[in-house]
């Protein structure tokens, strides 16, 4: 089975994918970490970024500079769409081969922790799909304490994304990460026994 993880930003999904990983054993292809890789450089897509942004979107070691591409695209549409269009294939690419070469090592089962899943159209993808869901106001308090942002730059991510309360209709199974994280491995525990992938 293949397992769309999803959620909105910093509601929990990488606490959710390490559970998967450590406890069950359970592969998870991280849309975050393959958007790193593909950016890199000698990358066609780091080229294409710098076409549109400008040598100034480079470090001094020709490595991205994320906090500032982030500052310009989490509140201004445009550019954020100009971003994904150079982006998102090759993540889509990347996860798609990592995909196929976890089925050909034996893995039945496969997590595929994508954010933007819903966003994006890529239900496709995955047989079933996990919302990870926290209350706005509690992603607002854990996503400024976590990256140091203040509450603007916070809002403007969680608002760069579809409302966590649409995602949760969306979604096979909700998560919600309110809570502990006891809590919240309970109720991944239970949704594995009923798709009978554990007992
Ligand atoms: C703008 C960038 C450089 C900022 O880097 P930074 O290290 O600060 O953040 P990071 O990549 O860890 O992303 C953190 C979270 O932000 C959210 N996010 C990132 N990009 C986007 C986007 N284009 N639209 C909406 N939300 C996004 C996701 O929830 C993600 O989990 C980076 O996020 C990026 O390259 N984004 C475009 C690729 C993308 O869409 N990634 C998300 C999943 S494929
Ligand atoms: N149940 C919980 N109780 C308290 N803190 C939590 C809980 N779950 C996650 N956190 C904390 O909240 C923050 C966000 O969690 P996490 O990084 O898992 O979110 P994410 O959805 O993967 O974020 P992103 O979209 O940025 O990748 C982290 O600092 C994490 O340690």
């Amino acid at each position: 089975m293949i397992i769309g993880l999803t959620g909105n930003i910093a509601t929990g999904k990488s606490t959710i994918s390490n559970m998967f990983q450590a406890k069950y054993q359970i592969p998870v292809i991280d849309a975050d970490i393959v958007s790193r890789e593909v950016v890199e450089p000698g990358e066609q897509a780091l080229e294409e970024i710098v076409a549109t942004f400008g040598e100034d979107i480079l470090l001094e070691n020709g490595t991205l500079n994320r906090k500032k591409l982030g500052a310009i695209i989490f509140q201004d549409q445009n550019k954020r769409e100009k971003l994904n269009a150079i982006v998102h294939p090759a993540v889509r690419n990347k996860m798609l081969s990592k995909k196929e070469e976890l089925l050909r090592q034996g893995n039945q089962t496969i997590v595929m922790d994508i954010p933007l899943l819903f966003e994006n159209n890529l239900t496709y993808l995955v047989e079933k799909t996990i919302v990870v869901y926290a209350s706005e106001h509690i992603q607002l308090q854990r996503l400024m304490e976590r990256n140091q942002l203040s509450e603007k730059e916070a809002r403007d991510r969680m608002n760069s994304q579809m409302a966590i309360d649409e995602k949760r209709d969306l979604a096979d199974e909700v998560i919600d990460n309110s809570g502990s994280m006891e809590q919240s491995e309970k109720q991944l525990k239970n949704i594995l026994i009923n798709w009978e992938l554990i007992e």
